[in-house]
């Protein structure tokens, strides 16, 4: 798993370290990175280094003194240099005297917007991890001149740090290249960093714990199920699923096959779209009622069972059931109406809620705001359960405080049925007894791969993310070998 860090962590560390290094060289090897990375960007866009033109624009902090170092190590390149300072009596002095002496031009104010309308590349060193709130109106009014690719200094400024918030005028970077330490900006706001290069600068072993953490394809492929020669059918956790009406028979269908595509061993239906899921999916043991569904290791309970006395029973009963229960959809609804039907659940039961912003609101009263980790990690605690907040990049909390933020694939899964597919998915995890936590996470990660491989940049259904989980489980595999 990769560690992304607060601003906090990061400012502590930083402190630590740099009173074991001589002054300035953390600030050095950080700059170099952007000047490496910078003269990849003006060869991708342009086709050479020297001669081309980069404008800096410097803001009062150190975030200004990484830009104006990598524009000393830009000029002795070639390239031609010139730095916007946009508050110049607080310039870092190191980096503008090091501009200097290498033979860059600080632009008078009248020169600004020709510049930077014209510039091959723009560097955005206005505000780093102390930035707070938007772009002021000089620098928005500066990045709207830019059509050049812009490489943002350790995060996109006005973006905040530590949410990713956006409240306001911010950079959208082409690239962004970070020190010492993923940030919660680059996992929670990918969209405005571009691609984000991490640039060691020896802070690894002063970090701590980090405060969230993304999965790498191998926690996936190591998490997921396989069956080993001595497993049958029953071995392997049969997932039981509660979902669907007879009116409404589809999200039973969607669940249910997500359970079969997702795991081997055994899928039990309980519910009054028995015959159509048998229909679709004759591996499936289908029955009427939950009450006569036999055994199971898990039961996903919830799409399409509606919010009346049928559903609430039919809740009441999977979560008294002592094995882990993924609640999703109309099992949130019911729970945030009727917070008494958790008390069927033992406390040491595992439960998974998995809310949009909408169901949420309903369970916590409040919609998720700004800080979605935040959030997110309270619900957790609250309810004393897994709850993955679904959103572009979806967020799964722990009680325990643990958090992990999904990579984001595309919007194409916000589909009807999406969800009933990715609930199939998280309760065949639990029914194998992984940690409801990693299930969750794992689950989602296929579920928005299998969405991926689906759409290919085109509107996909949710019977298409469920045809894609076969091939998007072969290439997490294969990507540990
Ligand atoms: N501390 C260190 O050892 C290192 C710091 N580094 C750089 O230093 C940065 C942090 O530097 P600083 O703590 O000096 O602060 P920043 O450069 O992030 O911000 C400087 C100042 O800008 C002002 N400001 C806040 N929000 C603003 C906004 N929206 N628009 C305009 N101005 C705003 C504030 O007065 C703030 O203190 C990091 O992001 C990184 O780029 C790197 O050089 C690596 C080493
Ligand atoms: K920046």
């Amino acid at each position: 798993m990769q560690g992304i860090w607060t601003t906090e962590q990061v400012r502590a560390a930083e402190t630590r370290l740099l009173a074991r290094v001589p002054e300035g060289a953390l600030m050095r090897r950080a700059a170099y990175g952007v000047a490496v990375r910078a003269a990849e960007l003006l060869t991708l866009h342009t086709g050479g280094v020297q001669g081309r033109r980069v404008v800096l624009l410097v803001g009062a902090g150190n975030n200004g003194g990484d830009a104006l170092w990598a524009g000393a190590f830009l000029r002795r390149r070639g390239v031609g240099v010139a730095a916007v300072l946009l508050n110049p009596t607080k310039a870092h002095p190191a980096g503008l005297a090091a501009l200097r002496r290498t033979g860059g031009r600080l632009l008078e104010p009248s020169e600004c917007a020709e510049w930077t309308g014209n510039a091959d590349l723009v560097i955005d060193g206005i505000v780093g991890i102390s930035g707070k709130g938007p772009l002021r109106p000089d620098a928005a009014a500066l990045l709207d001149t830019v059509s050049a690719p812009v490489l943002a200094v350790d995060l996109p400024s006005g973006v905040e740090p530590d949410t990713g918030a956006v409240d306001g005028p911010v950079v959208t970077a082409t690239s962004t290249v970070t020190f010492g330490a993923y940030k919660p900006v680059h996992v929670l706001n990918p969209q405005r960093c571009g691609d984000v290069a991490l640039v060691d600068i020896g802070l690894t072993g002063e970090l701590g714990e980090p405060a969230l953490l993304r999965l790498d394809p191998a926690d996936t492929a190591s998490t997921w199920p396989v069956p080993t020669p001595s497993d049958n059918k029953y071995t392997q956790g049969v997932t039981g699923v509660a979902a669907g009406s007879a009116a409404y028979p589809g999200a039973a269908v969607l669940a249910a096959a997500a359970a079969v595509r997702g795991k081997a061993g055994m899928v039990r239906y309980a519910g009054p779209a028995a015959d159509v899921v048998r229909s679709h999916w004759p591996e499936v043991v289908a029955t009427g009622s939950v009450f006569d569904a036999g055994r199971v290791q898990a039961w996903v309970v919830g799409p399409g069972i509606g919010t009346g006395r049928e559903g609430t029973e039919v809740l009441a009963y999977t979560l008294g059931q002592a094995v882990p229960v993924c609640a999703d959809a109309d099992a949130i609804t019911i729970i945030a109406q009727q917070p008494d039907v958790l008390d069927a659940r033992d406390p040491d039961t595992p439960l998974v809620l998995t809310p949009h912003d909408g169901e949420f609101e309903r369970l916590t009263g409040a919609a998720p705001g700004h800080d979605r980790v935040a959030a997110v990690r309270e619900a957790a605690r609250r309810f004393n359960a897994v709850v993955l907040l679904k959103g572009h990049c979806t967020l799964v909390a722990d009680p325990d405080g643990r958090v992990l933020v999904n990579k984001p694939r595309g919007a194409w899964l916000a589909t009807a049925g999406s969800g009933d597919v990715l609930s199939g998915l998280i309760g065949a995890l639990l029914a194998s007894g992984s940690d409801p936590w990693l299930a969750a996470g794992v689950a989602a990660d296929v579920h928005a791969r299998s969405g991926e491989l689906a759409a290919r940049g085109v509107p996909v259904s949710a019977s298409g993310v469920l045809a894609a989980i076969p091939q998007a489980l072969r290439e997490v595999r294969a990507l540990v070998g």
